[in-house]
């Protein structure tokens, strides 16, 4: 028999969306996608049929009725049924085109031609049921903050030990792997990355393929931090980690087993109400607090040991 998944449909406010994909994200859903509806927006995410029960949907639709009613805002409507997985494949795909992020990057999802020029570092993606497609408000601040850190300062400028073909990044949380790509095409040397899911890691590998990157500059592992302790053969250059604040506040005493004097942190995935909990925990383990970006609702610390 086909594997089954869950489409849900979700009419909401514009400004319900983030609060929804939140809470999409956090129930498991994968392959989220949006739709403008006159003055309204049409979310539909997938899950597989085995992650959820008619209760366990009748419970995501209260507290999506209950984050309405938090910020005043009229009830979404969600609407679930099951589909199979070849209509799952092709149904949130073809909402998702090509995307600027930044000034340097394009996300052009892999079953699209490339563009015919473009100056643009074409990222090609196919996250398969991972998170990141670059849709997210935390992919694009992590994809800036790379941009940030390593095509801002020449080479030239930031000393042998640091030029930019020499860093060695680990992505915490990998996804679909969109950061550790981006990554490598700004010119990271090597790019750790790793993630809980296994799906993750497999959409991960498959996207180093798509995007004709060598073995040996992009390892996927699964695990966490734990496991770049031991996969590591030297202390890491920078860290991009677009998690859950509450991940991230775990996470940061075991970065210390990773990094050096030098190594700067892009964290992600905090709410901006979140962001005061985060940067004291960095601070409390060492870190400098550089930068707060955002966007929307959420928001990324730009954060260095030195
Ligand atoms: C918000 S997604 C980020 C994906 C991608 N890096 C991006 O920026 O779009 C977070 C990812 O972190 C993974 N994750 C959650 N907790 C983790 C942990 N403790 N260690 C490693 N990965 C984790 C999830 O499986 C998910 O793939």
């Amino acid at each position: 028999m086909a594997n089954t998944w869950w489409e849900l449909k979700i009419l909401c406010e514009p400004d319900l969306e983030d609060s929804i994909f939140w809470r999409l994200e956090t129930f498991g859903c994968r392959g989220t996608a949006i739709e403008s509806k006159g003055n309204s927006s049409l979310l539909k995410a997938y899950l597989p049929s085995f992650q959820a029960q008619l209760l366990d949907l009748s419970a995501l639709s209260l507290w999506l009725r209950q984050d309405a009613l938090c910020i005043g805002l009229p009830s979404p409507l969600l609407h679930w049924n099951l589909i199979d997985e070849e209509d799952w494949s092709s149904s949130w795909k073809q909402y998702w085109q090509p995307q600027d992020i930044g000034d340097r990057f394009l996300i052009n999802p892999a079953w699209l031609p490339l563009p015919a020029s473009s100056e643009r570092l074409v990222i090609r993606l196919d996250p398969g049921v991972a998170f990141g497609t670059g849709n997210h408000a935390t992919t694009q601040l992590c994809l800036e903050s790379l941009e940030m850190r390593l095509s801002a300062i020449p080479d030239s400028f930031i000393g042998t030990e640091n030029k930019k073909d020499s860093l060695v990044i680990a992505d915490i949380g990998c996804g679909s792997g969109i950061l550790s790509v981006g990554a490598i095409l700004l010119g990271a040397k090597k790019v750790y990355a790793v993630d809980n899911d296994p799906l993750a890691v497999k959409s991960t590998l498959s996207n180093r393929t798509l995007n004709d990157i060598n073995s040996e500059r992009l390892i996927p592992a699964l695990g966490s931090v734990d496991v770049l302790t031991k996969i590591i053969d030297q202390p890491v250059d920078g860290i991009v980690c677009n998690i859950l604040a509450d991940v991230i506040i775990e996470l940061i005493p075991e970065m210390a087993a990773i990094i050096k004097p030098s190594t700067w942190g892009i964290f992600s995935g905090i709410l901006l109400e979140q962001s005061k909990a985060v940067a004291d925990v960095l601070e409390q383990n060492g870190w400098v607090v550089a930068t707060l970006w955002k966007r929307k609702e959420w928001c990324c610390l730009n954060a260095r040991r030195s």
